[in-house]
């Protein structure tokens, strides 16, 4: 076979893999401080230097090329990864190596968003009415202002850079309190700050620091009205495109967030009793209603019609019976070019792996048989628990149902390796990292390929 010369580029490549796999340390280091982008780079064989120093046991290359920030998520044409290639080749010590170093390869969840608890929600206080009083009128305590279920925000100028673009407005008793005079008005009480390194040390040694109570108020009034509460600074209620606006604010907010508006959506929802149709009063720091009928039904024993609801849906990351493979639909309203995770939500008397298996085969027409539960994570929109799973699927073909999903498709490996890799692609654009749809792809990407 006629061989062609290789240029300077192809040269400086193949010398640097060479390298990798001799295990020659001082070579690489010298390759790699001359020229920098080396560190990903791919030869003829497909494979990069991590992949290569992991399949020939050289620890202390692996570990230089990680210093070095190299990215652990390309894989090879089988659609291995370098943590893929140390287990299989029975190099523990580097699987571990990599499966250890930060969070993307070690097929270990990040934090979700949306799930931070900031606060200390003390759902004793809830009952404690004086407590509860005492608190909403202390200087400390801290009031989130919300139009409807919409939170008031303002810009984040600070770092451009950040993905945090929405900070929450925080008030204090006196710019709030002519509210607590409308019968509309719904007050959340949300919980304490947890002691934290801001908190004062001094007043915590001494035991007289009281953690300062968070509540959200709910409220129907005109929101131009609302604003001007901000002297001019620049704020808005996040009413337009809710679901960008609420992936912009930082973990801590977030979860404040997804906690605020599944009760306020609540409320909203269930103002009169869902048994008899009567009014209802509010309790319990605002997690209660009950009913005003003395002789209603809801009024004797449990009744959840009383408590703030979630819906909880089923999603789920559809995996090929060859393993190497995973099915990914779009909605008609989705952006251009993307595709995620299919989901359902669960019905009346139905297992979570029930609802993953039915929701699959009415959206794709694929059979699934293990279903595997990973993580879960509310998604306010308004008050739904994200229920993630992986699912095994036992038939490949697909036959979309069009009243759900416009398209579904089996995606390689590589293909979604890509697209994490290199971003969105004109083939392929995954949900952004704030959606379990898209922890849950890294997740499996991020895996042996053997479930
Ligand atoms: N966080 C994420 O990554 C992510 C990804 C996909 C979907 N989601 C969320 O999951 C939710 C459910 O997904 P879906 O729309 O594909 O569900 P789905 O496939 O069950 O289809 C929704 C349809 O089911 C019906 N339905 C059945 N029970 C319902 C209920 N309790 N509430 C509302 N409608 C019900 C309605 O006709 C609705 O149009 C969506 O609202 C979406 O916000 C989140
Ligand atoms: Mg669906
Ligand atoms: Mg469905
Ligand atoms: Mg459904
Ligand atoms: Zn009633």
């Amino acid at each position: 076979m006629a061989s062609f010369p290789l240029s300077a580029k192809e040269e400086i490549v193949e010398r640097f893999l060479d390298a990798a796999v001799r295990g020659d340390l001082p070579q690489l280091r010298m390759l790699l401080t001359h020229t920098p982008s080396l560190i990903n780079q791919t030869g003829y064989s497909g494979w990069t230097a991590l992949m290569l120093a992991a399949r020939n046991g050289h620890y202390n290359v692996v570990e230089a090329l990680l210093s070095h920030g190299c990215d652990k998520l390309p894989v090879n044409s089988s659609s291995q990864t370098a943590y893929d290639i140390a287990k299989f080749w029975g190099h523990s010590h580097i699987s571990n190596l990599l499966a250890q170093t930060d969070d993307r390869c070690s097929g270990v969840l990040p934090e979700l968003y949306f799930c931070r608890e900031t606060l200390d929600r003390q759902s004793d206080k809830r009952t404690d009415k004086a407590w509860l009083e005492a608190q909403q009128s202390d200087p400390n305590t801290v009031y989130l202002l919300f139009s409807n279920i919409n939170p008031m925000v303002s810009r984040c100028e600070e770092d451009k850079s950040s993905e945090v673009l929405n900070k929450l407005c925080r008030f204090r008793y006196d710019g709030v309190k002519d509210l607590f005079q409308k019968p509309t008005t719904k007050l959340i009480f949300l919980g304490v700050e947890k002691m934290n390194s801001s908190s004062s040390c001094s007043q915590v040694q001494e035991g007289s620091w009281e953690p300062p109570a968070w509540f959200a108020i709910g409220t129907d009034e005109d929101a131009t009205e609302l604003l001007k509460r901000c002297r001019g600074k620049n704020c808005f209620f996040t009413t337009f495109s809710p679901k960008i606006d609420l992936l912009t604010f930082s973990e801590e907010e977030a979860g404040i967030v997804a906690h605020a508006r599944a009760v306020l959506v609540w409320h909203n929802r269930y103002s009169f009793c869902p048994i008899c149709g009567s009014g209802t009063s509010v309790e319990e720091g605002g997690h209660k209603r009950r009913c005003l009928n003395l002789k209603c039904r809801s009024l004797k024993g449990v009744y959840n019609t009383c408590y703030p609801q979630i819906d909880p849906v089923v999603i789920m990351l559809v995996v090929h019976p060859g393993r190497n493979q995973c099915l990914l639909g779009r909605k008609k309203s989705y952006p251009v070019g993307m595709f995620s995770c299919l989901a359902g939500f669960i019905e009346p008397g139905e297992a979570i792996e029930d609802a993953v298996r039915r929701e699959v085969e009415e959206e794709s027409g694929v059979k699934v048989g293990l279903v595997r539960y990973i993580c879960s994570q509310p998604w306010p929109m308004p008050s739904n628990l994200m229920i993630g799973c992986l699912a095994i699927a036992t038939s490949t073909n697909i036959k979309v149902d069009q009243n759900e999903i416009e398209e579904a498709r089996w995606f390689t490996r590589q293909q979604i390796a890509e697209s994490l890799h290199r971003g969105a692609n004109p083939a392929l654009m995954l949900p952004p990292s704030q959606t379990i749809a898209h922890q849950l792809i890294r997740y499996w990407i991020c895996k042996n390929a053997n479930l």
